[in-house]
């Protein structure tokens, strides 16, 4: 028997939200598809639900009859303020009150690295850092971090928050050798996510099994999560074709990368 009566996913038709629509089937009776747009290729085990994530009434009724939530929409990257605040802050509220009201058990988050990216890659800090994000976007991903453990401590919903590095079909460049998350990898880790006895208010880095580790993701092991790739097989392809970059590069210091250097994006003109 499937382990949940039915399961919103958010950001549906998002990259990992496409992944994540196969990957979570064998997990509840029905998969709810939330999405700004109609899907026209349903299956029998899923149903849609149509909505902004900035519309407070709509967000709440798409959470109608869900025993848990798989959150994965929102803006996926630096953006403007705006932006960061209707679909990321605005819009996981609007999640987290439509699991209060209508009794969801159980969260699944994708935060993301950003949450933490000004943190020193030799630190190798564990899940319970302090928060250090690299941007708004970023911002956004601790705000939810907190906003989930208030809804835990008060109101007995669960979370797994997981930051996310790099989800990708393949590393793209140098950083991803290490951040990199295999899409398998990413459905491993929201399955034993939804599956574990007992997560409370969870923080869990998303990394597969790479050769180097850059932190410590010690604290979320009673998830059961392991992973089974690496990106050590695409290593050589790689390294022939991206050049050494300069160490002292905040691109390469810091955890966040590339985030770490780029402009305000409420500047008009962010990243010259
Ligand atoms: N892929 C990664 O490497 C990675 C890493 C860390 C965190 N994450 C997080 O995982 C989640 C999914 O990422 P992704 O890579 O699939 O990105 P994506 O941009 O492909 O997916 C995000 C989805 O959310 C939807 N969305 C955006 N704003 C919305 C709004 N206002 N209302 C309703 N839907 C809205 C988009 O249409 C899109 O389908 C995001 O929250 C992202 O921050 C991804
Ligand atoms: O840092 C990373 O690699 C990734 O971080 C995630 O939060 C973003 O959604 C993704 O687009 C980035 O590429």
């Amino acid at each position: 028997m499937a382990r949940y009566e039915r399961i919103l996913l958010t950001g549906a038709a998002g990259r990992l939200g496409t992944e994540l629509r196969k990957g979570l089937a064998p997990l509840a009776g029905k998969i709810r598809l939330g999405a700004r747009n109609a899907f026209d290729d349903l299956a029998s085990n899923e149903e849609q639900a149509v909505f902004d994530l900035a519309d407070m009434e709509a967000t709440i009724e798409a959470t109608r009859d869900c025993d848990a939530i798989v959150h994965f929409g929102g803006a996926s990257l630096e953006s403007p303020w705006q932006t960061i605040l209707d679909a990321n802050i605005r819009g996981s509220y609007h999640v987290y009150e439509g699991a209060r009201k209508h009794g969801a058990r159980r969260v699944v988050y994708a935060s993301s690295v950003h949450a933490i990216g000004y943190h020193e890659i030799e630190a190798h800090i564990g899940v319970d850092a302090p928060v250090r994000p690299d941007s708004l976007y970023g911002v956004s991903k601790n705000f939810v971090e907190s906003l989930s453990r208030l809804y835990w401590d008060k109101f007995g919903i669960e979370s797994v928050c997981l930051r996310i590095f790099s989800s990708f079909p393949e590393p793209a460049d140098r950083r991803m050798l290490w951040s990199y998350l295999s899409f398998a990898d990413c459905i491993r880790l929201v399955e034993a996510s939804l599956t574990a006895p007992r997560v409370g208010h969870t923080i869990s880095f998303g990394l597969s099994d790479n050769k180097v580790k850059t932190v410590d993701n010690g604290g979320a092991s009673h998830l059961g999560y392991i992973p089974r790739d690496s990106s050590e097989p695409f290593r050589a392809a790689v390294e022939a074709r991206t050049p050494l970059p300069d160490p002292k590069a905040a691109a390469v210091k810091y955890l966040g990368g590339w985030f770490c250097e780029l402009g305000h994006p409420d500047d008009e003109k962010p990243n010259p």
